[in-house]
């Protein structure tokens, strides 16, 4: 399968040093909608057919393979099927969980997530919450689901301003995405996690990082940072018709997971042509 070709030359150099240099490469990857298909049930989200597998083989021929999610770390081991491979880390909640050889290290959640947890029900209640509206609770944070509203936009708008406003009061940051709306702790995100992960890699390691959401956007900004400093990066975006912001900024666009999964074969066969 051949390698896409990057819109940019910065991408396309990148992508290009990657393939070159690999044991120093530093390749990452956002979770839903990246590495596994959009559902409507978070709790049914699994890695695309293939990709697990295609991550084992990778994993050896490069300096890092890291996930960077909003979910907790340890359920997008679960449902990617990664406790296996080697050489992998994932960093959970925009980077406050850290998972590594099966171990998950993470600072205390602040006291304004038991707030939200208490007041979150009454409050969805209160501001006329779209039937299918639901409430995912991930621990150090809530997020609260439209997809499964008949009209999940117009559900979403409905709740905008009042979760805004519950954030405030328990300082918590929002964090808005694909038809859902988070409540988290504040002070990390995942261009912060993935500029940390780069710091500990090989000098001018060159990076790749691939995401669909709005969440993702400041990972690319990290990687247009470093691009700055000449630091090889790549940005992917896995496409949708829900989010069009990554694909404006990305270097290189894939169809969703399908398109992911591809890239992850094409890449792992141009590194395995080199060697
Ligand atoms: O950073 P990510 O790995 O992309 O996680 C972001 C959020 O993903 C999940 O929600 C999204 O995927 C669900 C399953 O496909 C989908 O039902 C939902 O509409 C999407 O927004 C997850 O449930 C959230 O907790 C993550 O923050």
């Amino acid at each position: 399968m051949p390698l896409p070709e990057p819109g940019s030359e910065a991408g396309a150099a990148a992508l290009d040093r990657i393939v070159r240099r690999p044991a120093d490469a530093v390749l990452s990857f956002d979770f839903d909608g990246t590495l596994a298909p959009i559902v409507s049930d978070p709790s049914d989200a699994r890695a695309y057919p293939g990709v697990t597998a295609e991550l084992s083989r990778l994993a050896p021929l490069v300096g890092r393979l890291v996930i960077i999610t909003g979910r907790p770390a340890a359920v997008a081991v679960e449902y990617g099927g990664l406790a296996d491979v080697a050489n992998i880390l994932v960093l959970g909640h925009y980077g406050f969980e850290r998972w590594e050889y099966g171990g998950v290290t993470a600072p205390d959640p602040p006291a304004g997530v038991g707030l939200v947890r208490e007041e979150l029900p009454e409050l969805l209640r209160r501001s006329g919450a779209h039937d299918g509206t639901r409430i995912e609770d991930k621990g150090r944070s809530l997020a609260v689901h439209t997809r499964g509203a008949a009209d999940p936009d117009a559900a979403l708008e409905t709740l905008r301003i009042p979760l805004a406003a519950l954030a405030q009061r328990a300082g918590l940051t929002v964090e808005p995405g694909r038809r859902v709306i988070e409540l988290r702790p504040a002070g990390m995100d995942k261009g912060s996690a993935l500029a940390g992960v780069v710091a500990d890699a090989a000098e001018g390691a060159a990076v790749l990082y691939a995401g669909d959401d709005l969440g993702d956007l400041a990972a690319f900004e990290t990687v247009e940072r470093l691009r700055d400093r000449g630091v090889p990066g790549v940005t992917v975006c896995s496409g949708s018709d829900e989010v069009t912001e990554l694909a404006a900024r990305a270097d290189l666009v894939v169809d969703g997971p399908q398109g992911v999964a591809e890239l992850l074969t094409s890449l792992r066969e141009a590194i395995a042509a080199q060697v």
